[in-house]
């Protein structure tokens, strides 16, 4: 794995693609490259794995999906992990998944700036620490990458505490607060829920529609069947067939406040990224007012917020549930595969592979079976390479120091 050649102390070239990511994605394109022999390096941020579920969770978090639909390549979850783990157990499992394939990446490594250099055709990536140089670079860095922090007038003046959804651990500190959660998706929802367990009074704003599937139908999870479906019927049906089921499980939710969109739940996803919710018990709190919901936030003041219908209440505390978004432009320089909000311009099952050995892992909008997905793929691809260079027939070494020159003659 950790085979680079230091070339001098801020210097390092490394053999095997640079990966930057500590995250599930990161991990399984090394895994999968280790088990094809080919050896990778990770740079990540923070000081640990899957900074996303150690550090910015809260941590009644469970996974939403049934555990096999999370499973990275190679790996299955523990026999005994329930249908839904936690984020504990999911942090144990992608542990194990490092030690098993001798995954140690490079930890404290932000990467500021990485760019392709014509001239000697290779990828220079820089930290805080150096630069590293490799003929492959593997943005894993994730779609989750920054919290989204929204301009609403009016929040600077605001005196209580304001966090987004990425720095809430528990509703132990808000106990018999008012709290506006600005948000409604899985984050928002979620975390309303939570507050109510320790005894806050959590107003969530939903702006927009929403689609709102129960996790669960009968004992099968609702995603579940809609992948079951979708090999069988058309998108459109499958979806009218999910808003049945939503209905005959969670009643009309339009009466409270909850607005379905007219595009059905997988259609939206496919084309917007828009994720449905998967209730695991908001709506029974919504229903029986514990949960209140608002309109769009007009402006924040000192002690509260007004709203579009013109209500005022006030708050001593502001959860922003408003979502993530991906940093590949803040640090990827001169580069036209990704858009302007950092996702591939090329949509799933192909946005894996871009030029001159650029791939992305784990921007497919498809949590970790897109991830799974990617890997793989990424994983042959580069094998393929890897061999042509350095299989038995091969008489060039890429290590070797000439190429180096020419690239620190360069810069
Ligand atoms: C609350 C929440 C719950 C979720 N639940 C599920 C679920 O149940 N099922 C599912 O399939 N998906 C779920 N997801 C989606 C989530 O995207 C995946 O679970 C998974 O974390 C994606 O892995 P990743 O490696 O692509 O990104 P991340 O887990 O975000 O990992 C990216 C890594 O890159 C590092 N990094 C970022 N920028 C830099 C940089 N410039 N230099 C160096 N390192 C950098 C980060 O520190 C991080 O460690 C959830 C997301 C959230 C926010
Ligand atoms: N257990 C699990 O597995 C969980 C999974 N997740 C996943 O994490 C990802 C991120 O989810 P989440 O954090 O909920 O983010 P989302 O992007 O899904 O939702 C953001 C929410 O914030 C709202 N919003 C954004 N800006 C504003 C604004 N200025 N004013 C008012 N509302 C605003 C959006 O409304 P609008 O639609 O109008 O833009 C939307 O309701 C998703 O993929 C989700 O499925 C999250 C939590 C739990
Ligand atoms: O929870 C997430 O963030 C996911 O991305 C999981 C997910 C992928 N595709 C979906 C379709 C419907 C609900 C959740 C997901």
């Amino acid at each position: 794995m950790d085979t680079c050649r230091e070339l001098e102390p801020s210097h390092i070239f490394v053999p095997g693609p640079i990966i930057v990511g500590a995250g599930p994605s990161g991990l399984a394109v090394a895994a999968c490259l280790s088990n094809r022999g080919v050896p990778s390096v990770i740079l990540e941020r923070t000081d640990c794995l899957a900074s996303l579920w150690q550090k910015r969770t809260y941590d009644r978090l469970k996974l939403h999906l049934p555990k096999h639909f999370c499973e990275l390549p190679l790996m299955p979850f523990p026999k005994n992990f329930p249908k839904y783990p936690s984020k504990q157990q999911f942090i144990s499992y992608v542990e194990s998944y490092a030690a098993r394939f001798n995954i140690k990446p490079v930890f404290n490594q932000t990467v500021e700036k990485a760019k392709f250099d014509a001239v000697s055709g290779l990828w220079n990536v820089k930290t805080q620490d150096g630069v590293y140089t490799s003929t492959w670079l593997v943005v894993a860095t994730g779609e989750n990458a920054e919290p989204v922090v929204p301009d609403i007038p009016g929040l600077k003046k605001f005196t209580g505490s304001v966090v987004h959804t990425s720095a809430y651990k528990s509703g132990s500190v808000f106990a018999n607060r008012k709290v506006l959660v600005v948000g409604c998706g899985n984050s928002g929802m979620e975390v309303s829920l939570d507050l109510c367990r320790y005894n806050a009074l959590p107003h969530m704003v939903v702006r927009n529609s929403v689609h709102v599937l129960p996790r669960d139908f009968f004992g099968l999870s609702t995603f579940g069947i809609a992948m079951t479906l979708l090999k069988w019927f058309p998108l459109k049906l499958v979806d009218t067939i999910l808003l049945l089921l939503a209905n005959s499980t969670l009643g009309n939710t339009d009466h409270l406040g909850l607005r379905r969109p007219k595009t059905g739940p997988i259609e939206l996803k496919n084309v917007t990224g828009k994720t449905p919710v998967l209730d695991v018990g908001a709506i029974s709190l919504i229903r029986s007012g514990h949960i209140r919901v608002t309109q769009a936030v007009k402006e924040i003041t000192k002690n509260g917020a007004k709203f579009v219908n013109g209500q005022e209440i006030e708050f001593d505390s502001i959860i922003l549930a408003t979502g993530y978004k991906s940093n590949v432009p803040y640090w990827l320089k001169d580069n036209s595969f990704f858009t302007k909000e950092g996702m591939p311009k090329t949509p799933f099952p192909n946005g894996w592979k871009g030029e001159e050995g650029l791939y992305t892992v784990g921007f497919t909008r498809r949590g970790l079976s897109g991830t799974a997905f990617d890997a793989v793929k990424i994983a042959d691809d580069i094998k393929d390479q890897w061999m042509k260079s350095n299989g038995p027939l091969s008489s060039r070494n890429i290590c070797s120091s000439h190429i180096i020159h020419l690239h620190f003659n360069k810069s």
